[in-house]
C-alpha cells in the first residue's frame, strides 16, 4: 500500500568527541493523506530528531545512518540539494515551538511572507502581498494589512505562531510537521492555535505530524499516535487503542502520570538510564515493574495487537492484568 510518507528503519546518531549517541533507533511509521499523526514521549526520546530527519534538518554532527524516507514513493534521503529544497517548505513544511527565534527580527512579517511566497511561486510582488494578506486572514490575524508592517517582537506569542502557520501553509504543503507548536504559549492561546491547525488540516486536507509532550493534545487532535521512548517507537496505534487499550507499560505509565497535579512528562523520568544499560534492551526495562527475565536478554520485536496497533514489549496488553 502506498502511503503519503513512509519512514522505514530510520537510525540517526550524533557524534560528540568520537562518541556516538544513538538518538533514533530503527523507527518505522507512515502518514496517510489528510491525517494528524501524533508523536509523544518524554523529553529526549527522539521525537524531534526523527521528524527533522524527514527533511534532513539535523546539525553537522548528526548523521542519518540507515533507513528510507519515502515521500510519494521517492526516497528523500537520495535527493540532491536542489530536489531537497523543492520538498522543504513546498511539499513538507515545519513549524517550531519558538516563533521568536524562527522569525528573523530584522524583517517585517510582510517582508518574510512575500519573500517566501515568491520563492515558491512566480508571481509579482503586489500579488504576493495580496496572498500574504489572504494568508494572515486565513490564520485569524485581524487587521492583516497593517500587520504586514509589524516586526516579530511587536506581536504576541500566539500571533507569531499564527504567522508561522501562515508561512507553513503558504505553499499548500502536503505535510506540516508541527514540533511542540504550542508549548511556549499559555493555555487559552494553546487551544486557539490547536483549533486553528485542526481547522486548516480539514480545509486544506493537509497531513500533520504533531510532536508534543502533552497527551491531552494528542488525544484531541490525532487519529493515530506513536509513543517514543529513548529512540524507539515502543507503541503505535489509533488514539482509541493508545488511550483505552494501552499495551506497553511505558504508555500506561505516561497516561497514569498525567492527572497527577504538577507532573509533566519530563518529571516522569525518575531514573536516568545509561546508554550502555539500554543499548540492546527495551528502553523502559530498568524502570518497568512488569519486567521479566526475557527483558534482560534481548530487545522485544514489534507485536501486533491488531492491524493498526503494535507494541514492542514481551509482557504486553492484557497480560499486565489491568
Ligand atoms: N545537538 C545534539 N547533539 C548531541 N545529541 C543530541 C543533539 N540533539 C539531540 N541529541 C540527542 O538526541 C536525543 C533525542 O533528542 P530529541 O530532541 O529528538 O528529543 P525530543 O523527544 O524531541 O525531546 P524534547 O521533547 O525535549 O524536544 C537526545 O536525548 C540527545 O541524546
Amino acid at each position: 500500500m502506498n502511503h503519503l510518507l513512509s519512514v522505514k528503519d530510520l537510525e540517526v546518531s550524533f557524534y560528540k568527541e568520537s562518541k556516538e549517541i544513538r538518538a533514533v533507533k530503527g523507527v518505522n511509521f507512515h502518514i496517510e493523506e489528510g491525517e494528524i499523526y501524533g508523536i509523544v514521549g518524554e523529553s529526549g526520546s527522539g521525537k524531534s530528531v526523527a521528524t527533522k530527519s524527514i527533511l534532513r534538518l539535523g546539525p553537522d554532527n548528526c548523521k542519518i545512518k540507515n533507513g528510507e524516507i519515502l515521500f510519494e514513493g521517492d526516497n528523500i534521503l537520495e535527493k540532491n540539494n536542489r530536489e531537497l529544497r523543492k520538498i522543504r517548505g513546498n511539499e513538507i513544511s515545519i513549524i517550531f515551538q519558538d516563533s521568536l527565534t524562527s522569525l528573523n527580527p530584522v524583517y517585517t512579517i510582510g517582508d518574510k511572507l512575500v519573500e517566501l511566497i515568491r520563492r515558491n511561486q512566480k508571481i509579482s510582488k503586489s500579488d504576493a502581498k495580496k496572498r500574504a494578506i489572504e494568508l494572515l486572514d486565513i490564520v485569524g490575524i485581524a487587521d492583516s494589512k497593517s500587520h504586514l508592517k509589524s516586526y516579530p517582537h511587536e506581536l504576541s506569542g500566539g500571533m507569531r505562531q499564527r504567522v508561522m502557520i501562515a508561512m507553513a501553509i503558504s505553499s499548500n504543503p502536503k505535510i506540516i510537521i508541527a514540533d511542540e507548536p504550542t508549548t511556549a504559549l499559555d493555555v487559552t492561546i494553546q487551544k486557539q492555535i490547536l483549533y486553528l491547525l485542526k481547522d486548516l488540516q480539514k480545509k486544506l486536507h493537509t497531513s500533520i505530524i504533531l510532536i508534543t509532550h502533552d497527551l491531552g493534545v494528542v488525544a484531541q487532535m490525532c487519529s493515530r499516535i506513536a509513543v517514543m521512548c529513548a529512540g524507539y517507537i515502543v507503541e503505535e496505534g489509533t488514539t482509541e487503542d493508545i488511550f483505552y487499550h494501552p499495551s506497553h507499560p511505558y504508555t500506561k505509565a505516561l497516561i497514569a502520570s498525567v492527572p497527577k497535579a504538577g507532573r509533566t512528562l519530563e518529571r516522569f523520568i525518575e531514573k536516568t538510564i545509561t546508554e550502555e544499560e539500554n543499548e540492546n534492551l527495551c528502553p523502559f526495562f530498568s524502570r518497568c515493574s512488569y519486567a521479566i527475565e526475557k527483558c534482560r536478554l534481548a530487545l522485544p520485536d514489534n507485536y501486533l495487537e491488531n492491524d493498526k496497533h503494535s507494541v514492542r514489549c514481551y509482557v504486553r496488553g492484557e497480560k499486565l492484568g489491568e
